[in-house]
């Protein structure tokens, strides 16, 4: 979402080279079925395109990544997909998202209700000031879980890859975290209710080599579960983790979507050989 690069970003841009490391996961190539598809969708702010015309359908159990350059609405189209777009007042969204079997733009979807099936994990950790437990456990609140919230939080924090590190201090504050553990405490929250979908805005971006590298990992389990959808400026990043590489480019096109491997091997498209080998971008 922002407009700057950081830490883990633009550096690598010019690194891409054919022997980017790609494909790394023990996942296979075999086709799945669609969790979540786009048709025609067109996004604006005001008289603003921000995302032109895309439809694609994206894998479910798969890492899907999001790249290019700055300002292409890789953020937008992510947002689109659980609606927190409906945040934004001047923006406009045509077109669908298909999701479970419906349009998530139907009038009778409640975007909340979406929002417990598609979690989403943000570029700046953002834990909430309250206890670990308490917010891997917030959004079990909210829905009126009546299973035993203790052990859902135990397994959320194992699935993030967290518990070893926090068991005994559960009553701390999440804010007292280092910044990597924060970002897993908040994966953890956004897996505590069990969604099908993760969307990831950059989750790596804030955070130093060692916890991005331990975030990349947990990605890796957490596409055994569930479905990923990750924008990344770090194209290193996204050879290593992702399955399918969607690329924007200016205007809020998508003008390549593939395996990807395909992606970063042999594109089909010239501009997104330039984009991927740092030519611009
Ligand atoms: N809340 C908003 N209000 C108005 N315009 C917006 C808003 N959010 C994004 N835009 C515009 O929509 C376009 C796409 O932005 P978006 O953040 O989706 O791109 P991006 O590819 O994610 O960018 P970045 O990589 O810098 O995060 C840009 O022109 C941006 O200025």
């Amino acid at each position: 979402m922002s407009n700057t690069p950081s830490s883990d970003t633009r550096s690598s841009d010019s690194l891409i080279t054919t022997d980017v490391e790609t494909g790394s996961n023990d996942r296979t190539a075999e086709s799945r079925a669609t969790a979540v598809a786009t048709r025609d969708l067109n996004v604006y702010y005001g008289d603003e395109q921000a995302i032109d015309d895309v439809s694609m359908d994206i894998p479910e159990n798969r890492v899907t990544a999001l790249i290019g350059p700055s300002g292409c609405g890789k953020s937008t189209f992510l947002r689109c997909i659980n609606r927190m777009n409906d945040m934004i007042e001047v923006c406009r969204v045509e077109g669908e998202v298909e999701f479970g079997g419906k349009n998530v733009y139907d009038a009778d979807v409640d975007p909340v209700a979406l929002r417990r099936r598609i979690g989403m994990v943000f570029q700046k950790p953002n834990p909430f000031p309250k206890s670990i437990r308490d917010n891997v456990a917030y959004g079990l609140k909210i829905q009126g879980f009546d299973g035993d919230v203790d052990e859902r939080v135990e397994e959320s924090l194992k699935g993030a890859a967290l518990w070893d590190e926090v068991k005994d201090q559960l009553d701390s504050s999440g804010l007292d975290l280092s910044g990597g553990q924060q970002q897993r405490l908040c994966i953890a929250r956004a897996i505590a209710p069990d969604p099908e979908v993760i969307l990831m805005d950059e989750p790596t971006s804030a955070l130093d080599p060692v916890a991005a590298s331990k975030i990349e990992d947990l990605i890796d389990d957490l596409a055994e579960e569930y479905t990923v959808i990750i924008v990344t400026h770090n194209m290193q990043q996204a050879a290593r983790i992702s399955d399918r590489t969607a690329v924007f480019l200016t205007g809020g096109r998508l003008v390549e979507y593939d395996d990807t491997a395909k992606i970063f091997e042999d594109p089909e498209e010239q501009r997104v050989e330039d984009y991927i080998t740092g030519k611009f971008g």
